[in-house]
């Protein structure tokens, strides 16, 4: 059984930081996916690449369910990602890493939970409406703030992240009201990720790395390739951080996020 994974978003395409790989098709009822399985000290990880190994899929079309789902079928328990995000905080520079805590959900035409009632494409036909209040896991986000302040990286031990729809990037006034509402960074793929893996009662936490100021705040156009560039001078320190993490990731879970669905579904 595979217990931990790491989902790469931009820029992080392919698990070298594993040993042993072995590829994976993983059917489930939103489609199939495809996971690479290696050994990182002698723990078993999965790894799947968000937008595909090519990057071919936008993040409004990433199907999160199948994602999400894949995983728990193969036994994970334990979600790390990354994220590239803009700043709207000053004091959050491009490079720095933000051991996410909060988020605000400003997407708008996603699929957003596997609790669909009788029209489940699963045996879980009931309602469900599971508590959200903490979206990270504790532990995960304890365990990546002691890698990240070991290594001697930059980094923030919480922010708020704003999930927009995308693809295309903020204007100045989204970007003011955002900092308005209390966003540190902003990104485009963190809903529905998180709330499936709660749904599931999977542990999921994710490092931000800043790859550029958000629109208003930054003093020249917003591009992609920006993004993927950053998140390549990063890629070692990406690596080091997530490895480092994982091997501090408690064994036996004492959170909360094992028992999402007591109470969730009225029973
Ligand atoms: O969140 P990840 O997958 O890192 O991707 C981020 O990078 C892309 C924008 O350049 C968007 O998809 C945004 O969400
Ligand atoms: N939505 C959004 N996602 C990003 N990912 C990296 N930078 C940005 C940004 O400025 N806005």
């Amino acid at each position: 059984m595979v217990r931990i994974a790491i989902i790469g978003g931009s820029g992080v395409y392919d698990p070298k930081l594993l040993e042993n790989l072995r590829e994976e098709i993983v059917k489930t009822p939103y489609g199939d996916i495809k996971v690479k399985i290696g050994t990182y000290k002698g723990e078993e990880v999965a790894f799947l690449a968000r937008h595909g190994e090519k990057h071919s899929v936008p993040p409004h079309k990433i199907n999160y369910r199948a994602n999400i789902w894949g995983l728990h079928k193969l036994g994970v328990e334990r979600i790390l990602s990354t994220s590239a995000v803009g700043s709207l905080n000053e004091a959050m520079k491009p490079g720095d890493f933000v051991i996410l805590d909060q988020l605000i959900d400003f997407t708008k035409n996603r699929t957003y939970t596997f609790y669909d009632g009788e029209d489940a494409p699963h045996g879980r036909k009931f309602v469900a409406h599971v508590d959200f209040t903490d979206p990270y896991c504790p532990e995960l986000r304890d365990s990546l703030i002691r890698a990240a302040r070991e290594l001697g990286f930059s980094y923030h031990p919480r922010g708020t992240y704003a999930a927009m729809e995308g693809p295309r990037f903020e204007t100045r006034a989204e970007i003011r009201a955002l900092r308005i509402l209390g966003a540190d960074v902003v990104g485009m793929t963190q809903s529905p990720e998180a709330i499936l893996a709660r749904e599931l009662e999977m542990c999921y936490a994710s490092v931000a790395i800043v790859t550029n100021y958000a629109a208003g705040i930054s003093k020249t156009k917003l591009t992609h390739s920006e993004v993927v560039e950053l998140m390549q001078q990063k890629s070692e320190e990406i690596k080091l951080l997530l490895m480092r993490a994982v091997e501090y990731i408690p064994k036996i879970r004492r959170c909360t996020c094992k028992d999402a669905l007591k109470g969730a579904t009225g029973e």
